[in-house]
C-alpha cells in the first residue's frame, strides 16, 4: 500500500469517527445535555483560571462520562437490534452498561465538587 493511500484511508477513519459523534449528538438527548455541561464546566474553569493538574482531574473525568456514554448507547442499540423483545440477559447487558455511565457521573461530580468547591468560596 503506498504511503499516499495509506494516509486517505487513514483521513476516511477519522471522517467516519467525526460522523459517528454527529450522530450522537444529533440522535441522544442526553449528549445534547453532557455538551452543555462540557461548555459550561469550561466556561467556568476558564473564568477560576484553574491550575493544569484541575484542568487534567477535569478533562479526564468528562471525558469519562462521554466515553461511557456512547458506548452504552451503542450497547442499547446492539441489543435492541439483536434482541427487540424482553430478555432477562438483556435486562443484565443495558443495567450494568448503564451503571458505568453512572460510575463516570458521580466520579465527575465529586470530582467537579472537590475542585470548585474551595474556588467558588474564596
Ligand atoms: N429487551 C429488554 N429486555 C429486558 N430488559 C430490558 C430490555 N430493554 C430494556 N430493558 C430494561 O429497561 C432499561 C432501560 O432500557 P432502555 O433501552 O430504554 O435504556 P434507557 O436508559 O431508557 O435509554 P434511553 O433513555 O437512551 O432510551 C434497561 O436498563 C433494562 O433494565
Amino acid at each position: 500500500m503506498s504511503t499516499g493511500h495509506y494516509l486517505r484511508q487513514r483521513a476516511r477513519s477519522f471522517m467516519f469517527a467525526f460522523q459517528g459523534i454527529a450522530a450522537f449528538l444529533r440522535s441522544e438527548p442526553h449528549a445534547r445535555i453532557h455538551a452543555v455541561a462540557t461548555v459550561l464546566v469550561i466556561v467556568v474553569g476558564w473564568y477560576f483560571r484553574l491550575s493544569a493538574n484541575q484542568w487534567i482531574a477535569l478533562l479526564i473525568v468528562t471525558g469519562m462520562v462521554w466515553i461511557t456514554e456512547m458506548l452504552n448507547t451503542v450497547i442499547e442499540k446492539i441489543m435492541d437490534h439483536l434482541s427487540p423483545e424482553y430478555h432477562p440477559q438483556v435486562k443484565w447487558i443495558k443495567d450494568v452498561a448503564a451503571g458505568a455511565v453512572l460510575v463516570a457521573a458521580i466520579v465527575a461530580a465529586v470530582t467537579g465538587f472537590v475542585i470548585f468547591v474551595p474556588v467558588l468560596l474564596k
